[in-house]
């Protein structure tokens, strides 16, 4: 598989403080969205900072289009759209005016303006000033500035935060079109996994500097499929756990349901026979799944 971002052993420090990064792995599939997740100050901003050159390497190798930093740091700018620290918008500009400072830096055609405001809906404001847009169409501004000279990556760092739950659905489709029709590849972090959950294809999760997990979404969502235990339903949850507890597994839930540790299926099967033979009738037994807030929070705090 090709990646259009790899890092490998990327450490980093401010000053002569604590490591804020440690040996971080990093791989991105091209024409993926790769959810970047983690809490407030796990090293999300730092570690796009370092991929995009805006802070000095001090360890580690970041190859993005198969390029390396830092030595072809400028042909890889080129063909990288940022979203990083606030955009610099000029509020007394307009969206065009916005762009054309920018279209006269990468001297791309003219004509990529129209397009990149086209692509984020901005297109019939074009000759409003930014100043009176919303916080959302700004970010939609902003966007169509790290689209403006037609990039294979873009890298956006939280770019929904602030935005209003509407500007947020926005923005996730808005990214997932470009994907899909321009076929450019995504890093986006966030530390909201509800957000990424809905719009990412690659997730890695990073907690206190360390990547603490990183695959497909699916691969995320199989360690959900990990069974933490079975609620039992009887018809007298009294004589049950008195059976139960001289195999000492058992506990009794706040619903009053009868919780069992993850068991094998042939020892579920087993308890259920000994409940029935003593006349306690099973009517339910349901497994309990991990949700995806659980994993990541237990990944996160691991
Ligand atoms: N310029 C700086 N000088 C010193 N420490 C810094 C600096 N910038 C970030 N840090 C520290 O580095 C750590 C990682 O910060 P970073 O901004 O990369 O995290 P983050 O995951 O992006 O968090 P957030 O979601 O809050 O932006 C934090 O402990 C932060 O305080």
């Amino acid at each position: 598989m090709k990646y259009c971002v790899e890092v490998s052993g990327l450490a980093y420090q401010f000053g002569k403080g604590d490591p804020v990064l440690r040996d971080i792995q990093l791989q991105v599939p091209q024409g993926a969205i790769y959810g970047f997740l983690g809490p407030n100050g796990a090293g999300k901003t730092t570690t796009l900072r370092l991929i995009t050159g805006l802070l000095r390497m001090q360890a580690g190798s970041v190859q993005v289009l198969g390029q390396s930093f830092p030595r072809h740091r400028l042909d890889i700018l080129r063909q990288v759209g940022c979203l990083i620290e606030s955009p610099a918008i000029y509020e007394h500009l307009s969206a065009t005016e916005n762009l054309l400072v920018l279209q006269r830096i990468y001297q791309c055609p003219r004509s990529y303006i129209a397009d990149a405001l086209q692509t984020v809906g901005l297109a019939a404001v074009a000759g409003k000033k930014a100043g009176q847009f919303s916080l959302g169409m700004k970010q939609r501004l902003a966007l169509a500035m790290a689209l403006l000279h037609r990039p294979k990556l873009l890298i956006l760092d939280e770019p929904t935060n602030g935005l209003d739950p509407n500007g947020i659905i926005e923005m996730r489709e808005l990214l997932k079109k470009i994907n899909r029709e321009q076929g450019i590849s995504i890093l986006i972090s966030s530390h909201l996994l509800p957000e990424i959950e809905r719009l990412a294809t690659h997730i890695g999760i990073i907690s206190k500097g360390r990547m603490v997990f990183e695959g497909s979404l699916e691969q995320l969502s199989g360690l959900r499929q990990q069974v933490q235990g079975c609620l039992l339903d009887t018809t007298d949850n009294t004589a049950a756990l008195q059976l139960l507890s001289t195999y000492e597994i058992c506990v009794v839930t706040d619903t009053g349901r009868i919780q069992l540790p993850a068991l094998p299926v042939a020892a579920i099967a087993e308890l259920n026979t000994h409940l029935v033979q003593r006349g306690i009738g099973v009517y339910g037994i349901q497994p309990v799944k991990n949700d995806l807030e659980t994993i990541f929070m237990d990944l996160v705090n691991a």
